[in-house]
């Protein structure tokens, strides 16, 4: 299932002119005009007769009520909810397009947006399930709320002056990430909720900046873990609602330096979330979901469940280019596939006493560094801890029944909450488990040490040994829970260099890379805007970081070229006194009555665009220019939406990734067979031994089976050593010293390379 994106158009704010509003919603041609719009359309900003369309699943125009977009997108997610699918709903939009009044809205009971009618939805539903199963199922809400501000992340339940600089740590756990030490709140009641939504929201970065006067400096992840209990099993389900800050341009915003600094980060972050939406619609090997921790939380098409991003969008000509880039942003996002999988029930310790299976931490939870996660999705370590305190015994892992206690009473109880919704095969075959039971509310783990248990070949012994081995492991858990239970006894000093260290871990090598995104961001959005010299500046700021991407260097090439051409064309112009020509063949006049973005070039904040300042009335731009544009309509399509758009800069890391020519500490291969690195001559590509040609064959076929099996490789530097070749695209690994360069590789494995193939009797 993709990702269901909608638009919304909000409605012009005191300041705004009706005469400006640019941004439409259409009904598709030939559909029923009657019919809900699902099309945005916005003009070309270089020539304002021609428009560009956008088709989402829904659109919403400037007049439509948060009742209205509740009803008919979030509404229905309620039930899979409680069908066992997690739900991801965001905002997505400029600063001042209306994510906050969606996702928040206001106070009156009309204005109220998704989240707090999301709630309501989710305790009218709770209601009706126990009633309807006369309380033999329980359903248990709790909530954890976290924001994301200068890629840290702070827990909104603790107020700013309590938090640690550094924030939560991440972490991935089996495939999902993480908040290590989040506080989740139990929350019984709409009203309960509401209140703690309200306090947390107080914490919350918000600053007026021109655009906003609450303008959010954060991006706030709202998570609701639903937990239905029923007298043998639980399932939990979770819906994250979450409201991104908005990109900003910071020439019109006038921030001041703290407030630039934010939103570098926001900007930074929406770029790699950019990037992520590029990559995965390119079906490309490397997301870079690590390069932002906005990114790794939101986990856009490796989440599971319902995914719904809601578009926000101003309707004003100010906005244009902005506009054109979040929707170019959303129509690559609506392509997303999201695994519809539903989170499988799990079945209780019939031991236990029900209350105590899905008691929740709560405030109490403290920060517990740099040890191993074991639940699920912003796993709230202190939670298994209250369970076990909550009874004299600890509790055990898992436990065996004999076949009299078949699973029919979970089967049916939870398929008459999941008619109609898909099930997955293995769920199917959990399901024909007959024997086991699990511990509380763990996932489904526990459920793969039951299939083991039912192998037909599975003697008693081997089960009694995979018991003890369980027990084992649980025990190990414990002690490792006992002993960072006493982390409060941690002096500041060292709880900041735990956070040192978690940040350096979790930065690794990205702290170049990163910068030469911030540079490759900043170029992009100059591109759009038109400033070419600063685009030019950020691209030649960008290329340490990237020097082997041809074409960042061709861009920069062709830039340069443009500029040098265009200085000249100025300066032959204010010699011969010319004015503007008409018949000049490659040349296009903007027209002077109508102010067309992309025509007029706005004044730069950068010192050395002095050239580009003077420029305040339309000129001239080649033709060549204009169809280089970001904002071109697709050839042979005035009413295309895909326009064409900037993707050349795939990341590749930096140096070490590629293979290197002349690296001085590289060692130098010699191909006869007894000489060891450091030996004399370097080898030619024509010159080979058979054994040379055989390893780079090996290599350059990126099969990464055959690449594992040479000698000192193993999976994981063959992964990685894969991941080089694929950054490398076309490019081949030509001789032993540019396979020594490449990450992770070095002399000494490819030594052991050549000497595993001769002892191997081949060469
Ligand atoms: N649908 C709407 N109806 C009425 N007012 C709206 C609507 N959408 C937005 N607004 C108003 O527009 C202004 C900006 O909205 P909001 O603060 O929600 O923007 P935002 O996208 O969250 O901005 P930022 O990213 O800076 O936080 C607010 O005054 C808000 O009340």
């Amino acid at each position: 299932m993709s990702v269901r994106v909608v638009a919304r158009i909000r409605p012009l704010l005191k300041q705004e002119l009706d005469k400006d509003t640019i941004v439409t919603a259409d009904s598709p041609e030939g559909g029923n005009n009657a019919a809900s719009p699902t099309i945005v359309r916005i003009p070309n900003p270089k020539n304002d007769t021609e428009s560009f369309s956008f088709q989402f699943s829904s659109v919403y125009e400037q007049d439509a009520t948060q009742q209205q977009l509740f009803d008919s997108e979030v509404a229905p997610t309620v039930k899979h909810l409680f069908n066992g699918f997690d739900t991801t709903i965001f905002a997505y939009g400029v600063t001042g397009t209306g994510k906050t009044h969606t996702m928040r809205g206001g106070k009156s009971m009309a204005d109220r947006g998704v989240i707090p009618r999301l709630l309501s939805g989710i305790y009218r539903r709770c209601r009706k399930i126990e009633k309807d199963t006369a309380g033999a199922t329980q359903v248990e809400v709790s909530m954890s709320y976290y924001e994301i501000y200068c890629d840290r992340v702070y827990d909104l339940f603790e107020s700013p002056d309590k938090r640690t600089p550094s924030g939560l740590p991440i972490r991935d756990n089996g495939g999902k990430t993480v908040v290590v030490g989040l506080t989740e709140k139990p929350c019984s009641t709409l009203k309960e909720f509401e209140h703690l939504y309200d306090q947390a929201n107080i914490n919350r970065s918000t600053s007026s900046t021109k655009l906003n006067a609450h303008s959010s400096r954060s991006h706030a992840i709202l998570c609701v873990k639903i937990t239905q209990t029923t007298e043998t099993t639980v399932q939990v389900s979770r819906a994250s609602a979450i409201d991104l800050a908005g990109s900003e341009d910071n020439r019109r915003t006038d921030n001041n330096k703290e407030r630039l600094v934010e939103s570098s980060a926001i900007n930074k972050s929406l770029f790699v979330l950019a990037q992520c939406v590029e990559a995965i619609s390119k079906k490309q090997s490397r997301i870079p979901y690590r390069e932002s921790k906005m990114t790794r939380i939101l986990s856009l098409g490796q989440n599971n469940g319902l995914t719904l991003m809601i578009l926000n969008l101003a309707p004003v000509r100010s906005y244009h280019l902005d506009t054109l880039s979040s929707l170019n942003f959303a129509n690559r996002t609506k392509k997303i596939e999201v695994a519809e999988v539903e989170n499988e029930a799990v079945y209780r310790n019939i031991v236990k006493p029900l209350a105590a299976t899905t008691s929740i931490g709560g405030s109490t939870i403290t920060r517990q560094p740099l040890r191993p996660l074991n639940s699920a999705h912003n796993a709230n370590l202190g939670e298994r801890e209250t369970e076990k305190k909550s009874g004299d015994k600890p509790v055990k892992a898992f436990s065996v029944y004999s076949d009299a206690r078949k699973s029919n009473a979970r089967a049916s109880a939870v398929s008459s909450q999941n008619q109609g919704i898909r099930r997955t095969e293995t769920q199917a075959r959990k399901r024909a488990a007959e024997t086991v039971s699990t511990f509380g509310s763990r996932p489904s783990k526990t459920f793969r040490s039951a299939d083991r248990l039912n192998e037909p070949g599975l003697s008693k012994a081997s089960i009694e040994a995979l018991i003890s081995q369980r027990i084992d492991e649980k025990l190990a858990e414990k002690a490792l829970q006992d002993a960072s239970a006493s982390a409060p006894a941690l002096s500041t000093e060292l709880q900041r260099r735990l956070d040192e260290l978690e940040h350096r871990i979790d930065a690794k090598e990205e702290d170049g890379k990163s910068q030469g995104l911030q540079f490759l961001m900043m170029a992009k959005q100059h591109q759009v805007r038109g400033e070419e010299i600063s685009t030019l500046r950020m691209y030649q700021l960008a290329l340490p970081y990237f020097p082997e991407n041809e074409k960042l260097k061709s861009k920069i090439q062709a830039l340069e070229d443009r500029i040098k051409a265009r200085k000249g064309a100025e300066h032959d112009r204010s010699m011969s006194g010319a004015s503007v020509s008409l018949s000049q063949p490659l040349a296009l006049i903007a027209p002077l009555t109508k102010p067309s973005v992309s025509l007029v070039q706005p004044p730069s904040l950068m010192a050395p665009l002095k050239a580009e300042k003077k420029q305040a009335k339309p000129r001239l731009l080649a033709r060549d220019e204009l169809e280089d544009e970001e904002f071109a309509p697709a050839q042979g399509s005035d009413h295309d939406e895909s326009y064409a758009s900037d993707s050349s800069f795939r990341y590749k890391k930096k140096l070490s990734r590629g293979p290197k020519k002349t690296t001085k500490k590289l060692p130098v291969f010699c191909d006869s067979a007894n000489v060891t690195s450091g030996s004399v001559s370097t080898s030619q590509p024509g010159e080979q031994t058979p054994r040379t040609t055989h390893i780079l064959k090996i290599i350059n076929s990126r099969d990464i089976n055959q690449i594992r099996a040479l000698k000192g490789v193993g999976t994981k530097r063959a992964d990685a050593i894969v991941s080089c070749l694929i950054e490398m695209e076309d490019d081949e690994v030509h001789d032993l010293e540019s396979l020594a360069s490449l990450k992770g590789v070095g002399g000494k494995i490819v030594e052991n390379m050549r000497i595993g193939l001769s002892a191997g009797g081949d060469f």
